[in-house]
């Protein structure tokens, strides 16, 4: 799916964070989100995944304007088409890794369901294979990057939103969660990814400069 946003403004606390920013982020490629701490990644990350309202200007999906929708209809995109691999976002920690990953109670244990085999799977990717009974509240930021990794995987997410991938992660880990993610862009889902890291932006297909405009101006 195509996911743009068109001219669009922010403010937080009444600070203008994003002015009149405009980026098209197409299916099969992945996209980064570059510039400096504190230039609006991660807000746009969020206005572009429908987590932030936007003050000015429109986010589209596949040219539909999305900016307007209502609370049931931003579930229902995020349900059928977003996965979020995000910073201390989604992930419940009193719930278990596989009801993480799954969403669904009883996919382990005795009853085995159908989706076992995906379960399984989408935690060999990460690493995070055998930790399945553990509580999601025991993983460390790192691990609970992967966890959300998983779930993107376990769902076959259309767009995956990603904020700082790699930023708490050990090399090996790090080329690993870039491997993953370029796997999606390959598989035609469109990937955007903010970061900092230059080995996961020379991977992406796709570079955009957060708060060029203003700095233009
Ligand atoms: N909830 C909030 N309350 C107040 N200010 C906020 C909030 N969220 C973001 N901001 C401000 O908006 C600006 C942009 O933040 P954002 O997190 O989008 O930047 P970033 O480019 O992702 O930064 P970093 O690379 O350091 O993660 C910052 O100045 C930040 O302080």
């Amino acid at each position: 799916m195509l996911v743009e946003a068109k001219d669009i403004s922010v403010a937080i606390g009444g600070r203008p964070v994003l002015d009149g920013e405009s980026v098209r982020c197409k299916p099969g490629i992945m996209t980064a989100l570059v510039g400096a701490s504190g230039s609006g990644k991660t807000t746009l990350l969020h206005c572009l995944g429908l987590l932030l309202p936007v003050d000015k200007g429109s986010i589209l999906i596949d040219g539909n304007d999305v900016t307007k929708y209502s609370a049931s209809e931003r579930r229902r995109f995020w349900r059928d088409h977003a996965a979020f691999v995000l910073q201390d976002y989604g992930i419940m920690d009193e719930e278990s890794v596989a009801f993480n990953v799954t969403l669904q109670a009883s996919i382990i244990g005795r009853r085995i369901s159908g989706n076992k085999e995906q379960l399984i799977q989408s935690l060999e990717q990460t690493g995070l294979i055998g930790r399945e009974n553990e509580l999601a509240g025991h993983l460390s930021g790192g691990e609970k990057q992967r966890l959300a990794l998983s779930r993107a995987i376990y769902k076959d997410a259309t767009i995956l939103f990603v904020d700082e991938p790699t930023a708490s992660l050990d090399s090996t880990n790090r080329h690993m969660v870039i491997k993953l993610l370029t796997d999606f862009a390959v598989r035609g889902r469109t990937v955007i990814v903010s970061t900092h890291d230059s080995e996961m932006i020379d991977a992406c297909d796709a570079i955009h400069q957060v708060g060029s405009k203003a700095l233009s101006h």
